[in-house]
């Protein structure tokens, strides 16, 4: 019979090379799981122990904040109605160019220290800020305003001022930087929200301190399609739920000219991927949120940005309209599905929806 040789003794200087197997199976799960949907989390941890209490912590990370840290500030799900900790989808905090398929986000991950370490916006856009930026054949900058130094609301760029629905801010065409007072809604999400589950509206997004009338709350931030492809998406989100429970984020923002001619349409999705501004429900009263369509000096497409329209205190449900309850057709109008609950006194009972 042939003698088994003693397994091989460590040289000296490899032992600290020697991972234990368990060891390895943790540090290999911390890495992958964070990329994983919540469909394929509970398929994953159902397969054992140490993955189920893995995928119960990422969860947990998950809820305390949407926004990854993609944000200035995290912005946390509250539900005390249901189990569902937190909705998914893919967090951009600027509109970006319709990705198909959608990327993956490392999302709810601890690093050693405890933390979330902060994915990389490039996981959402190759480029980071999706915004085409007019400059002339020399490359110099020759949309914005040459100022050295801006003063806030004395700039060129501002053009009209106040809470119209059309206005400018400095951008990328101008000289000055960004921190230019004049780049108000550049520089991120800068008052406390969250979100909180309701039984009849799902996710709605609150304030979570006392808001000044006229400050900027959030950009309406996902991908950009073509009229075409949000046709496309609305039919296919229409059929989803007419049989489950599915929300879709499809807005249609239509800029007019003075006659009333509608000269640019822009569809953005933020269905799948988007940011907060994705939990904003309607109100038929108009809600406490104005909505802009924001140019920044130099880029070709404006923004939706939401500005307060008035005082908001804390735990008061930030809303807006959106559109005309009247141009809903008999053919949603009769639909359950479309059922408001917005509870103003206003209210006409049906979510206004138009055929994309
Ligand atoms: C952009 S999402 C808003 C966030 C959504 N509540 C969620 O859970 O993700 C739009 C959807 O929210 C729901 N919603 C918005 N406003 C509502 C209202 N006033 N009453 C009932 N449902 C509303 C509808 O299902 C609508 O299709």
């Amino acid at each position: 019979m042939k003698r088994q040789s003693p397994p091989k003794k460590p040289r000296l200087g490899e032992a600290q090379l020697i991972i234990p197997a368990t060891e390895l199976f943790l540090r290999c799960a911390n890495l992958i799981l964070p990329w994983l949907n919540p469909q394929e989390l509970a398929t994953v941890s159902l397969t054992c122990k140490t993955l189920a209490l893995i995928s119960k912590s990422l969860t947990f990370h998950r809820s305390l904040n949407a926004a990854r840290s993609l944000e200035n500030l995290s912005i946390p799900f509250h539900n005390s109605i249901d189990s569902q900790r937190y909705a998914y989808f893919i967090y951009t905090p600027f509109q970006i160019p319709a990705s198909s398929p959608p990327p993956r986000q490392w999302w709810g991950g601890a690093t050693e220290c405890g933390s979330e370490s902060r994915p990389s916006s490039d996981s959402v856009s190759e480029h980071g800020r999706f915004g085409v930026s007019l400059v002339d054949e020399s490359g110099e900058k020759m949309f914005g305003c040459a100022c050295e130094r801006c003063e806030e609301g004395y700039c060129k760029c501002l053009g009209v001022v106040g809470m119209e629905e059309i206005a400018n801010e400095c951008g990328s065409g101008c000289w000055c930087g960004s921190d230019c007072p004049n780049r108000v809604s550049q520089k991120g999400i800068s008052v406390r929200l969250k979100i909180v589950r309701d039984e009849k509206k799902g996710w709605c997004l609150y304030a979570d301190q006392l808001i000044k009338q006229g400050q900027f709350i959030c950009e309406y931030a996902g991908e950009l399609l073509t009229t075409d492809e949000a046709r496309r998406r609305q039919s296919i989100y229409d059929k989803l739920r007419s049989t489950q429970s599915f929300t879709s984020a499809l807005l249609v923002v239509r800029e007019h000219l003075p006659s009333g001619q509608a000269c640019l349409r822009i569809n953005i999705d933020a269905t799948r991927i988007g940011n907060v501004a994705r939990f904003i429900n309607h109100s038929c009263d108009g809600g406490n949120l104005s909505t802009v369509l924001l140019r920044s000096s130099g880029a070709l497409l404006p923004r939706l940005c939401f500005f307060a329209a008035r005082d908001i205190i804390a735990e008061e449900e930030l809303s807006f309209s959106y559109g005309d309850v009247r141009s809903v057709t008999g053919k949603n109008r009769d639909k359950k599905l479309n059922c408001c609950c917005c509870g103003s006194s206003s209210c006409f009972g049906t979510l206004p929806c138009e055929n994309t």
